[in-house]
C-alpha cells in the first residue's frame, strides 16, 4: 500500500506537486491520472526516493523509501525507457542488477520468462524494440518480487499489441495481490486498464474514485434541442424545472438548447402539447475526454481523429458527440531507469495529447542514493 499525506513538491516557483493526499491499494490496478505537466512524474520520484518533498510525505506499507531495508525487494518501478547500455543483453543486464542487489541468479530466468523475453534474453538490448525494453524494464522491476509495483507512462510509444500485453500483465500483478500503481495521460486507456483512479490536475488532487463511478459521473447525457422558437421553448422546459442552457450559434450548427436531466420523449412531448415545432431533439453523452480536461483545468489540447476535441464541457453544444521509454525499469535502489469526442461510455481510442511529453522519470542508476534528488535534466 502507498500512502501519500499533504505531498507536495515546489521547483522554485513552480509548485510540481501541491498537497496530494491519497492512499494507493494492493489486489487492484490504480491509475494516476492527469494531463501533461499535472505532477505524476515528480510524485512518482517522491514515492521512490529520487525526489524530496517539500512538504508532506508518502509511505510505502508504512515506510518511507529511504527506511526500506531491501528496497528492490518491496518496490519495483519502471519510468524511464532505453536506459540499459545498448551492447549488454537482456540476462546479463539482469544478472548484473541481481548481483548487486542480492538477488539470486535463478531469478534471471524466471523474470525473464514471465516478461516473455526468454527467446531474446541474450541479444544485445541495443537492438530491442520499445516493447522489448518495456518488458526488460519491467523484468527488472519484477527481480525483487516485490509487493509495490509503480508504471509511469507505460504505454506511451507502444502498438497496440504492445498496450494490450502491459495492460493484461498489470492485471495480472494486481490479480497477485500486489499494489499497481500507473501513470497516463490517458482516460481512454486507463478506463480499461485501472479498478480504482486518482486523479490529479496541475499537481492537486482532484478525484479519487472507483473508474467505474468517474467513468459514470463524467459521462452525463443531456438532451439537444432546437427548433424556430426558441425562447418559447425554454420557457416550456424551464417552467417544467428543466435544467436548460442556451447554446449559442457557432459555424457549423445553429442556436440550440442543452436540456440535463431529461430524455428525448420527455422533450418532445412537452414541445407537442404546446404545438412547438423541433427541428432538432438528440441526446448526446457527454465525451470522457472533455469532462476530464475540464476536471483537471486541463490547458493541453487532446486531438483524435485529426480534430481537436478540447472544447465545450460535456453536454455543451459545440462538441460532437457532445455537448459539445519506458522505461528504464527503474528497480530501486538497484537502478532505475490518447480519444476524440466518443459518444459512449468509454471513448473508442486513444487520446492523443495535442502537445507531446514523452515519459518521464529519472534514469537509472544501478544504486540510485535513496532520497536523491532526479532532476529531469538529468534524463537520458
Ligand atoms: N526537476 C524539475 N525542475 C523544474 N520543474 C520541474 C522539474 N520536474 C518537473 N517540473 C515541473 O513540474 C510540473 C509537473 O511535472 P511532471 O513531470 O511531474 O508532470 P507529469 O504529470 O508527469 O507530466 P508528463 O506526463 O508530461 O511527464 C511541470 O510543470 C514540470 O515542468
Amino acid at each position: 500500500m502507498i500512502e501519500a499525506r499533504g505531498l507536495t513538491k515546489r521547483y522554485g516557483r513552480t509548485t510540481a506537486v501541491n498537497a496530494l493526499t491519497f492512499s494507493v491499494q494492493p489486489g487492484k490496478v490504480t491509475g494516476f491520472l492527469g494531463p501533461n505537466g499535472a505532477g505524476k512524474s515528480t510524485t512518482m520520484r517522491m514515492i521512490l526516493g529520487l525526489d524530496h518533498p517539500s512538504a508532506g510525505d508518502v509511505r510505502i506499507g508504512g515506510r518511507r523509501y529511504a527506511d526500506l531495508k531491501e528496497p528492490l525487494r518491496e518496490v519495483g518501478a519502471l519510468l524511464e525507457a532505453k536506459w540499459v547500455h545498448p551492447n549488454r543483453s537482456a540476462r546479463s543486464h539482469l544478472r548484473w542488477m541481481a548481483a548487486s542487489n542480492r538477488i539470486p541468479a535463478k531469478r534471471v530466468d524466471e523474470v525473464l520468462e514471465i516478461v516473455g523475453l526468454t527467446g531474446v534474453a541474450g541479444r544485445r538490448a541495443g537492438g530491442y524494440s520499445l516493447g522489448m525494453a518495456q518488458r526488460l524494464g519491467i523484468a527488472v522491476a519484477l527481480l525483487g518480487d516485490p509487493g509495490v509495483l509503480l508504471f509511469d507512462e507505460p504505454v506511451n510509444g507502444l502498438d497496440p499489441e504492445g498496450i494490450l500485453w502491459i495492460r493484461q500483465f498489470m492485471h495480472r500483478l494486481a490479480h497477485e495481490g500486489r499494489t499497481v500503481f500507473v501513470s497516463s495521460h490517458l482516460l481512454s486507456e486507463m478506463a480499461l486498464t485501472a479498478q480504482e483512479l486518482i486523479v490529479i490536475g496541475r499537481g492537486r488532487l482532484i478525484a479519487q474514485t472507483s473508474t467505474k463511478s468517474f467513468i459514470e459521473s463524467a459521462s452525463d447525457s443531456s438532451v439537444r434541442v432546437r427548433g424556430p422558437e426558441l425562447a418559447r421553448l425554454y420557457g416550456v422546459l424551464t417552467g417544467q424545472g428543466l435544467a436548460v442552457q442556451e447554446a449559442p450559434a457557432t459555424e457549423d450548427s445553429p442556436a440550440a438548447l442543452i436540456v440535463r436531466g431529461t430524455s428525448t420523449e420527455q422533450v418532445g412531448e412537452l414541445a407537442g402539447t404546446v404545438g412547438l415545432v423541433l427541428h432538432e431533439l438528440t441526446e448526446s453523452r457527454g465525451s470522457l475526454e472533455q469532462a476530464f480536461i475540464q476536471m483537471t483545468g486541463g490547458d493541453v489540447e487532446y486531438q483524435a481523429g485529426g480534430h481537436t476535441a478540447a472544447g465545450p464541457a460535456p453536454g455543451v453544444p459545440g462538441g460532437p458527440g457532445g455537448p459539445g521509454g519506458p522505461s528504464a525499469a527503474f528497480p530501486p535502489p538497484g537502478a532505475v531507469p490518447p480519444p476524440g469526442s466518443g459518444t459512449g461510455p468509454v471513448p473508442p481510442g486513444p487520446v492523443t495529447p495535442g502537445a507531446s511529453g514523452g515519459p518521464a522519470g529519472a534514469p537509472a542508476p544501478p544504486a540510485p542514493q535513496p532520497g536523491a534528488e532526479a532532476r529531469r535534466a538529468g534524463k537520458p
